[in-house]
């Protein structure tokens, strides 16, 4: 049912004129730990295949949330990036695994069942140069410094806060990336669930480098655009120079070689 009702939401986001769309965190499959196991698949497995197949349906470009991957018994949270000719074009596995203790509200350890990736994932398209980061890797900002000095004018994060996390800091942490680094930040949650063992936030969002709002869908399944304008992030980037008054003889973020 899920990969029926997303492929028939990218179709629409395609025909309403969307030439990157992007679906939500564990789109497959229940969030939790208890469930990532009976969900997991290989990579190209069912739910890659059917991204795959819709964006060469669609000439769009594809990041398709995320699902949970198996690999040599190993499972991961894994976002997989298509092209519009349905080629493979990044495969990111969270980095930064959601495990946090908030006494009386929330507890989720997802080393309990998940293992971390450990690379970055960047992907070019005729638009902009995009950043893949999954749902928790938001709350590093060395990850989006790192995206951003490899030229990335967009980061996109599937992810599904919930209802502690959500309200708190959901928008605040996309408008700290954007504005951090004057790019462009899309959020993509799954709907709300109230019978679901953990509940989404849900609110997808997009924020401009400015660090504005510029598109925001409430707590129901729908489908949220925005235009990513290259100009005005040019604009911003020279009103306000940060990028070349950064003090590199005093600090760094900088990327380790592997
Ligand atoms: N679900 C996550 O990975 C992250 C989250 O909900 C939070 O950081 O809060």
């Amino acid at each position: 049912d899920n990969l029926k009702r997303a492929s028939e939401l990218v179709k629409q986001a395609a025909q309403q004129g969307a030439q990157i769309v992007a679906l939500p965190e564990c789109f497959n499959s229940p969030y939790g730990t208890k469930f990532f196991s009976e969900y997991a698949e290989n990579i190209p497995g069912q739910s890659t295949q059917m991204l795959s197949e819709v964006a060469k349906e669609c000439g769009i470009f594809l990041i398709g949330g995320s699902i949970p991957e198996e690999d040599s018994g190993k499972l991961y949270n894994t976002c997989t990036v298509y092209g519009p000719d349905g080629t493979l074009l990044a495969k990111h596995r969270k980095i930064h695994l959601f495990n946090i203790d908030v006494p009386g509200k929330i507890r989720f350890q997802e080393s309990e069942t998940l293992t971390p990736g450990d690379s970055f994932s960047t992907f070019d398209t005729p638009y902009c140069k995009i950043g893949v980061g999954i749902c928790y890797d938001i709350r590093f900002a060395e990850l989006a410094q790192i995206y951003t000095k490899k030229g990335c004018q967009l980061l996109i994060y599937p992810g599904a806060f919930n209802m502690t996390t959500g309200p708190a800091h959901w928008e605040l942490l996309q408008r700290a990336r954007a504005l951090d680094n004057q790019v462009y930040v899309a959020t993509v949650s799954p709907a709300r669930d109230e019978k679901a063992s953990y509940i989404a936030w849900g609110h997808s969002t997009v924020v401009s480098p400015w660090g504005e709002v510029i598109a925001k869908a409430g707590s129901d399944e729908t489908i949220t655009s925005a235009d990513i304008d290259l100009q005005y992030l040019a604009d911003i980037r020279q009103q306000i120079p940060i990028h070349s008054q950064r003090r590199h003889d005093l600090y760094s973020v900088e990327e380790k070689p592997k």
